[in-house]
């Protein structure tokens, strides 16, 4: 299996094969958290025009997302795993529009196949791609915004790849590491707490949490939509 690791909106566009797009904080969290919650679907859309006019012909759908990571005007929800802990979503859609993570499913037209990536569901996901077999895979890290590398994508994308050729990883490092060296995540200091609690931190990096991969899929002609697929681990 050849295991390519890619950053941003161009690395997106480059990947073949098998295709994960990782985005830790939190658009791919947040979403794994959703389904948890009883989300019938995720349909990512890349603007905020898209998002309001599906929510103009669907008023039952609910709209998730951020710029900066910044709630916008007329949202229901920000990117927060926080803020959907107590909440409920069974039957309902979803539609999700972030800075980065739902870009690089918008701009990775060469995948073969697409699935996200984040720490939460990260056993799943190289349980998964072990079981599809595939020729090439890539990890594309987001960053942030899609135009910065970020630590936390880049070391998801190496514990997965870890995983797949059974090296073992070291989380409690990561997390540290994430914690007290990185840069990364202090926009979760400095946004409002409406947006961005820093509580975040620790529902975006409770890895392996969930047993499941969230799977790009055609929602219509023009969107698409996560599908969960649960993956047995043994
Ligand atoms: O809201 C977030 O967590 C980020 C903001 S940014 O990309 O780091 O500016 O968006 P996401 O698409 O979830 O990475």
């Amino acid at each position: 299996m050849k295991i390519n690791i890619l950053q941003l909106i161009e690395g997106a566009q480059q990947a073949k094969g098998l295709t994960v797009i990782i985005d830790v904080f939190r658009a791919f969290s947040t979403s794994c958290y959703l389904f948890e919650n009883g989300a019938k679907t995720i349909i990512p859309v890349a603007s905020l025009d898209a998002a309001y006019q599906l929510k103009k012909n669907n008023s039952d759908y609910i709209l998730f997302g951020e710029r900066g990571g910044i709630i916008q005007p007329g949202f229901d929800y920000g990117n927060s795993p926080s803020h959907i802990q107590n909440e409920r979503f069974e039957d309902r859609t979803i539609v999700l529009t972030t800075s980065a993570g739902t870009q690089g499913i918008i701009h990775a037209t060469n995948a073969e196949e697409i699935i996200t990536g984040s720490f939460v569901n990260a056993g799943a996901i190289s349980t998964y791609i072990k079981k599809r077999k595939p020729k090439e895979v890539s990890l594309v890290c987001m960053g942030w915004g899609g135009k910065e590398e970020a630590d936390e994508d880049s070391l998801c994308a190496q514990y997965i790849k870890n995983e797949l050729e059974g090296r073992n990883n070291d989380f409690k490092q990561i997390k540290q590491f994430l914690k007290w060296e990185s840069q990364t995540g202090s926009f979760m200091d400095l946004n409002e707490e409406r947006s961005a609690p820093k509580s975040d931190f620790d529902y975006c990096l409770d890895v392996n949490r969930f047993q499941f991969v969230l799977k790009v899929e055609s929602y219509t002609d023009q969107f698409k939509q996560l599908r969960r697929i649960d993956v047995d681990f043994y």
